[in-house]
């Protein structure tokens, strides 16, 4: 299959090119809000501990046999029902504890990168559906979802069954996870084959691999580069850093196409800019009419 990346449309009102580093179509702005560089995990800011130690903790629990036992659980899809948009809605009140580059509630950072991708691609909808939905899957922070915590929740993902790149943030921490010492976990390929694609690839549990899970049981109506996109999106040690790509195949190769298009919007939207809800709200409605059905299992 052969996936064709339209051009973003150029518009003359990003600011100033001072500001920006222009990275394909869309500029990308020097400095997250904090003033600081994008993905600066050792610089000492206001939220440089906080980050560190989720990603202490994240690093430590994380095994295979946990997210094996995740995916079972919530891929049974019975913690209840709702809408997309109400499920929107209740991202109002969770900041996320692994983000240097943020420190709003979640719904600000959904309605920042779906505008910020609707702005230069306005004729691929299920694009800006997509940048809606694809951090929906952190409702599992929701007390009626089990409350569960930030480590199992938010952050960069990564393989599991196979050795941990050292390009993962923080990849120090590692040390302490009981599947670091295991022999067969610690080798290259470990449970897998060259190739094998990623859909059989276990991933750290999280609000991606929840979200894809919830996606696809409700059989939505987006194409399958979206799914790939809410799936793999916080897998920087593949689409930041290149590790990894002996475990795709050629269908991962082409999504990731749009995977890389995507993330440019998910990570450089991120800022104080606040975006109108009650005026974006009913095209976003539309949009989930056309692709999702009423009510989700969840
Ligand atoms: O801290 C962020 C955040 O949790 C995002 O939702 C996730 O996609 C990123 O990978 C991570 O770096
Ligand atoms: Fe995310
Ligand atoms: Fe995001």
């Amino acid at each position: 299959m052969t996936v064709i990346v339209p051009e973003p449309v150029h518009e003359e009102n990003h600011s100033s090119v001072e500001e920006q580093q222009k990275d394909g179509g869309f500029g990308v702005p020097g400095s997250n809000a904090f003033g600081h560089s994008f993905r600066d995990y050792e610089k000492e800011t206001a939220r440089r501990a906080t980050v560190e130690e989720f990603y202490r903790v994240n690093h430590i629990y994380q095994t295979y046999d946990f997210a094996k036992r995740k995916k079972e659980e919530y891929g049974k899809l019975q913690k209840g029902e709702m809408s997309i948009w109400e499920c929107v809605e209740l991202l109002n009140e969770f900041v996320d504890e692994s983000d240097p580059d943020l420190d709003e509630p979640q719904i600000e950072h959904l309605l920042q990168s779906a505008e910020a991708i609707r702005r230069d691609y306005p004729d691929q909808d299920w694009l800006h559906l997509t940048a809606l939905i694809h951090d929906l899957g952190k409702v599992l922070l929701h007390p009626t979802f089990g409350g569960e915590p930030q480590w199992c929740v938010v952050g960069d993902t990564f393989p599991l069954g196979c050795a941990f790149d050292e390009s993962i943030v923080h990849h120090r921490y590692f040390k302490e996870n009981p599947d670091y010492n295991n022999s067969l976990f610690r080798t290259r390929l470990g449970v897998y084959t060259e190739n094998c694609g990623l859909d059989k690839v276990t991933m750290s549990w999280g609000h991606d691999e929840y979200m894809y899970l919830v996606m696809k049981g409700n059989e939505t109506k987006l194409p399958p580069a979206a799914l790939f996109i809410v799936r793999f999106h916080s897998f920087y040690a593949l689409h930041h850093s290149g590790a990894y790509t002996y475990l795709m195949n050629e269908d991962d190769r082409e999504m990731l196409k749009w995977l890389l298009v995507f993330n440019k919007y998910d990570l450089y939207s991120k800022s104080k800019v606040k975006i109108d809800l009650e005026e974006v709200k009913p095209y976003y409605l539309s949009l989930i009419g056309k692709y999702f059905p009423e009510k989700l299992r969840w």
